[in-house]
């Protein structure tokens, strides 16, 4: 149990009465007083040492100056550069996040020996295959990487290759530095009017196609997920991967390797190529079968290939494939220039220290990307949501397991313009946290309910009138749990709490078929009394008494001098004495004491 569970009291002082919940009943109405309370930060995802202290960034390859000094800024930096899988293991345990390019293994033994610090992998680039997504969303680590800043250096370094390869540029190169001068054995291909296959229609890929475009090829692309017209657009046409491999002249891969992608260019497809084509790979090596590329190299179906990335990165140095004569071989330099190491720099540092402040970043590779216009409009809802969750769990009875989770969203928005997943993760993190040590966030939020068997089914109920809000309330219920706090049940039996959103604070509104109003901050006392005067002044007194500042307090009652349920915010935990003094007053049926 975490501290916060553990310090939820509940003491029920009397039997529960038959309450008059039937549907003729009028709903019980809400009177309240209001005190300001101060406003709490937002953490979505990560967070900096909650003691104010500097948090750690391990930068384990070569990152621009530019992004260490915005990480130095905010953070304790450790370049570390050439680190051993166990230098790592063992480095990574001081750390709350990290940051790599394709050169560092960012394996599952990573996130084990973090004990849980780690909360932020940072790639300083695209490519994430060096780093277990799986692994890190279990572990609620966030994977950010830095998409864009490299678009253009690796489509300029796929251009350079192409043309390169076409005149021998290398090979002649060699030639020349070793003494000779063979014009006749280095006569190359022209470009114009030839086929150019772009595999991988993305950010790379487009730019390619537009450049090679400049230099009159006739491009086509192979992608089954870019649309179509963006490829029109450019005067590029998107062909199936078999007609991609029999048409082109030229191959030029940008997809990333993914399992569906491994060794897609292989004997079986080699075997479908144009007899003397030529190809380029700035993707990844494992995209390709090198054996099957020197066997289909020496067969003469691949006339010369330029390569900048390997399966195994360094490859070996005796490999067949880089010492093939008609192979031209980079070590993996498609984003190395000067300007996309700095742009990288830069945008990876931004979306790490955003992170560990507990920003959604939009470079999120394993958690909801939320766009910032929506995610500050939904902002204080998460907030509710993770509240409503919190409260939720505090109501249930010590050994009835929490399993069925019913969320239910009131809104006038249409259903397709209100995305509910941070408000979900939020709602889990609030029923998880309080009885287990299991951080939750935004990453590992599903993945944690599923492993604890926790089933979450959500309901839109649509609301007539202005979208204006994204929504009106949050409703969070409970089934098959035994309560602590009888009042809180529904007529069905589920433990039910709703909140919403007033002026930008999170508010409960509901307890059980009780309508109460209480600001979602501090703490809150919820008191089922007989409805009579002076139980507001009693308990009020008793509260300060013993120095625990009230800052709102609401009374929700069926009808007058029949049942009330009386909710007060405290800012300050009442000591045991206190709240056994509110047990002892005649009229207080049962209450509970609920940490926000
Ligand atoms: N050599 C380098 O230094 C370097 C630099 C930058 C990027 N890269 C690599 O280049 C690749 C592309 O990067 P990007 O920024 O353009 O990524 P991107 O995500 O913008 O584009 C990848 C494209 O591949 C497509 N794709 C996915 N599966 C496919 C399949 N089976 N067949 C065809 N297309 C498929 C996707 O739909 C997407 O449009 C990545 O592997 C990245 O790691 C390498
Ligand atoms: O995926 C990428 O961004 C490229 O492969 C660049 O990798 P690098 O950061 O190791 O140069």
């Amino acid at each position: 149990m975490s501290a916060t569970a553990s310090s939820a009291i509940s003491v029920a002082t009397k039997p529960l009465k038959s309450l008059s919940l039937s549907s003729r009943s009028p709903l019980p109405s809400a009177a309240s007083v209001a005190f300001p309370t101060p406003r709490r930060r937002l953490v979505l995802v990560a967070c900096t040492a909650g003691d104010g202290s500097k948090p750690t960034i391990l930068v384990a390859e070569k990152l621009g100056e530019a992004g260490v000094k915005l990480l130095e800024d905010f953070a304790n930096v450790d370049c570390s550069y050439n680190l051993t899988p166990e230098e790592l293991n063992t480095k990574i345990s001081l750390c709350d996040a990290l940051i790599v390019r394709s050169g560092t293994k960012v394996g599952r033994e990573v996130f084990e020996s973090s004990r849980g610090r780690l909360k932020v992998v940072g790639r300083a680039g695209v490519g994430i295959d060096n780093v277990d997504l799986s692994a890190a969303t279990e572990f609620g680590c966030l994977v950010v990487n830095a998409p864009t800043a490299n678009t253009i250096a690796a489509a300029e370094h796929g251009i350079a290759l192409l043309a390169g390869m076409a005149r021998n540029v290398a090979q002649a190169d060699a030639s020349v530095k070793a003494g000779e001068w063979k014009r006749n054995k280095y006569v190359g291909v022209s470009l114009v009017g030839k086929t150019l296959a772009v595999m991988g229609f993305g950010k790379v890929g487009t730019e390619v196609a537009r450049r090679a475009k400049g230099l009159g090829m006739r491009v086509i692309a192979h992608d089954p997920y870019a649309p179509a017209d963006r490829a029109h657009a450019i005067g590029v046409d998107l062909v199936s991967f078999d007609e991609a491999l029999a048409t082109a002249d030229f191959i030029s891969l940008h997809m990333p390797l993914t399992p569906a992608t491994s060794k897609i260019l292989n004997d079986e497809t080699f075997a479908k190529m144009k007899k003397g084509v030529r190809i380029v790979n700035v993707a990844r090596g494992g995209v390709i079968d090198e054996d099957a590329l020197v066997r289909a190299l020496d067969a003469g179906i691949v006339a010369q290939a330029a390569l900048d990335v390997f399966t195994k990165e360094p490859p070996a140095k005796d490999s067949p494939l880089v010492q093939h004569e008609r192979v031209t071989v980079t070590p993996h330099l498609g984003a190395s220039t000067m300007e996309a190491q700095e742009g990288v720099a830069i945008e990876i540092a931004e979306a790490v220290v955003g992170a560990l402040n507990g920003e959604l970043a939009a470079t999120a590779v394993n958690a909801p990307m939320v766009s910032a216009e929506v995610l500050t409009e939904l902002k204080p809802y998460v907030i509710l949501a993770e509240k409503l969750g919190r409260l939720a769990v505090q109501l249930v009875a010590g050994g009835s397991g929490v399993k069925n989770v019913k969320v239910s969203y009131t809104s006038a928005r249409a259903t397709d313009d209100l995305d509910t997943r941070l408000l979900r993760a939020m709602i889990t993190k609030g029923i998880i946290e309080p009885i287990s040590d299991v951080y939750v966030n935004l990453v590992n939020a599903d993945f944690t309910a599923k492993q604890r068997g926790l089933r979450i089914s959500e309901e839109r109920v649509l609301l007539d009138g202005s979208p204006e809000n994204p929504l009106e309330t949050i409703t969070v219920q409970l089934g098959n749990v035994e309560s602590k706090f009888a009042s809180s049940l529904s007529e069905s039996g589920e433990v039910k709490v709703e909140g919403r959103v007033k002026d930008g604070v999170p508010h409960l509104t509901k307890v059980g078929s009780f309508e109460v109003d209480v600001t979602l901050e501090g703490s809150i006392i919820l008191c089922r009394q007989v409805d009579q005067p002076g139980m507001i002044g009693t308990v009020g007194s008793i509260l300060g008494e013993s120095n625990v500042n009230v800052n709102f307090m609401s009374v929700g009652r069926i009808a007058p001098r029949k049942q009330a349920i009386m909710a007060i915010g405290v800012d300050d935990q009442p000591s045991k004495e206190t709240l056994k003094k509110i047990g002892e007053i005649p009229a207080v049926e049962e209450f509970v004491f609920l940490k926000v």
